[in-house]
C-alpha cells in the first residue's frame, strides 16, 4: 500500500479536469480546501464558514457569516408536498434512498430554473437536508410528525435538536461541526465526478445532487461508515477484533472504512474525528468500542499497510452520540452536498461536456444471423 501505484483500472491516476476548490494528497496534511488545511479549519472555523469558502473562495467576515447563517436559517422548513411524500416513504427503506427521493422531489417543487439560482438552490438543500433525513425518519420510526424549524444556530446543532427533540450539549454540537467540516470536500471523488459530469451536460443542480446521492450510497465510498459500524459491533474484544479482521483477510473480504484511492499512508481526516471518537467514549462511560476500532487500526496497519479512512472513526464518534447508524451516510449527504455544489459551479465557469472514449474490447464487426437460424 505505501507504494501504491496511481494508475490503472478506475481512472487512477488520470487528471479529469482543474479544480481550484480541494487538493488531496499534496500539501499541509494532505487535504485542504481554497488553500485551507482540514486541521486547520477544524480547528478554527465551522461547518457554515466552510459552505460559505467552498461557495465563494474566501471565508466570511463577521458580518458576511451572519447574513449567510440568516440565510441558511430561514430555508430550514420543508414544504408540505414533501413531507408528504416523505410520510409515504417506508421505513425500511434504505435512507439514502430517502435523501435521494428528498432531493429531486425538492427540484419539482423548487427547480433552478437558471444558473443565477445555483446558490440559492445550494443553500435550499444545505439547509434542508437534515429535515428530510430527520422527518422521514420520526415519521416512519416513530410514528412523530416533528417540527422541521429550530433555534439551533449551526446545521450540525439543528440536526442533532431534530433528531433527539432536544437541545444538544456544546461538546456534540462541536463534534458534529468538525465531522461536517471533515467531509465537505475531497476533489474529484467518485460521488463529485458523478455531479461534475452531470453538471458538464448543463442540467440543473438537483440532478447533479441526486446523482451523487446515488453514487455516495455505495460502501466502496460513503457507504463505508455504516459497514464499519456495523462491523465493529460484531467484535466482543480487542483481542476478537484481530481474530476475526485476519480471517475476514484470509477471506479476502473488503473490511470496510480502511484504504484509499488517493492516499498512501494515511488519511489525514482519521487522525481529527478518531481524537474525537477518544472523548466521547470517555463521556459515554464505555470505551470499549473505541478499543475495539484502536485494535482494527493497528491490525490492519500490521498486517497490511491499510490505514483508517475518514469513514472508519466516524462510525464510533456517531455511535457514542446516539446516531443511528442507518443515519451516518445520511450525514455525509448533508455535509458533502457544499463540495458537490461548489464543483457543479465550478464546472459551470469552464464547461465542456464530459465524454471520455473507451477501449473497445468486444467481437469483431459482424453481421446479424436472422433470428430463426440463430
Ligand atoms: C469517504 C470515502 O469514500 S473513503 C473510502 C471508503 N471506502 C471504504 O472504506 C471501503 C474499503 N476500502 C476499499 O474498498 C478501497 O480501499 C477503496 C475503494 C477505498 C480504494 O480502492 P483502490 O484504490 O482500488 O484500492 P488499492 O488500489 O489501494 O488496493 C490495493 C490492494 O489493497 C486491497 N485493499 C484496499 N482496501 C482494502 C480494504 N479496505 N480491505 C481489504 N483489502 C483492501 C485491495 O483489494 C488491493 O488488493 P489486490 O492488490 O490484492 O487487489
Ligand atoms: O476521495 C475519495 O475517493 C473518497 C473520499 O475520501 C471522499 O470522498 O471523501
Amino acid at each position: 500500500m505505501v507504494d501504491k501505484k496511481l494508475s490503472g483500472a478506475g481512472l487512477r491516476g488520470q487528471s479529469a479536469g482543474e479544480t481550484s476548490l480541494c487538493t488531496v494528497g499534496k500539501s499541509g496534511s494532505g487535504l485542504t480546501y481554497c488553500g485551507y488545511d482540514v486541521s486547520d479549519l477544524a480547528d478554527n472555523a465551522t461547518f457554515e464558514e466552510v459552505a460559505y469558502l467552498l461557495f465563494n473562495g474566501e471565508l466570511p467576515t463577521l458580518d458576511q457569516l451572519a447574513t449567510y447563517k440568516a440565510e441558511l436559517n430561514s430555508l430550514r422548513d420543508l414544504p408540505q408536498a414533501l413531507k408528504e411524500v416523505l410520510q409515504r416513504i417506508p421505513q425500511d427503506a434504505h435512507p439514502m434512498d430517502v435523501m435521494r427521493t428528498g432531493c429531486s422531489f425538492l427540484g419539482n417543487l423548487e427547480p433552478e430554473n437558471d444558473f443565477s439560482e445555483q446558490n440559492r438552490a445550494a443553500n435550499r438543500l444545505l439547509a434542508a437536508f437534515p429535515a428530510i433525513m430527520c422527518y422521514w425518519y420520526k415519521f416512519s420510526h416513530e410514528g412523530v410528525e416533528i417540527d422541521c424549524v429550530t433555534d439551533e444556530d449551526s446545521i450540525g446543532g439543528h440536526f442533532l435538536h431534530l433528531l433527539n427533540g432536544k437541545a444538544p450539549s456544546e461538546q456534540h454540537r462541536r463534534v458534529m461541526d468538525v465531522s461536517l467540516i471533515l467531509y465537505a470536500e475531497h476533489e474529484f471523488n467518485a460521488s463529485t465526478f458523478t455531479a461534475r459530469v452531470c453538471a458538464s451536460t448543463l442540467s440543473d443542480m438537483f440532478s447533479c445532487v441526486t446523482g451523487a446521492i446515488g453514487t455516495l450510497r455505495g460502501p466502496l465510498h460513503g457507504g463505508a461508515n455504516e459497514a464499519a459500524m456495523d462491523m465493529i459491533q460484531t467484535f466482543s474484544s480487542p483481542k476478537d477484533a484481530k481474530v476475526q479482521m485476519a480471517g475476514m483477510l484470509e477471506r479476502k473480504e473488503k473490511i470496510m472504512g480502511f484504504g484509499h484511492a488517493i492516499y498512501r499512508t494515511s488519511d489525514p481526516r482519521n487522525v481529527i474525528i478518531k481524537a474525537w471518537s477518544e472523548k466521547l467514549a470517555h463521556e459515554h462511560g464505555d470505551t470499549s468500542l473505541y478499543d475495539i476500532s484502536v485494535a482494527c487500526e493497528e491490525f490492519m496497519w500490521d498486517s497490511k499497510k491499510l490505514f483508517c479512512n475518514a469513514d472508519f472513526f466516524h462510525a464510533s464518534a456517531y455511535h457514542f452520540m446516539g446516531i443511528p447508524t442507518k443515519l451516518f451516510t445520511p450525514i455525509f449527504v448533508c455535509s458533502r452536498l457544499t463540495g458537490w455544489a461548489a464543483h457543479v459551479m465550478e464546472q459551470r465557469t469552464n464547461n465542456r461536456i464530459i465524454r471520455p472514449s473507451a477501449d473497445y474490447t468486444g467481437s469483431e464487426p459482424r453481421k446479424v444471423t436472422p433470428i430463426e437460424a440463430r
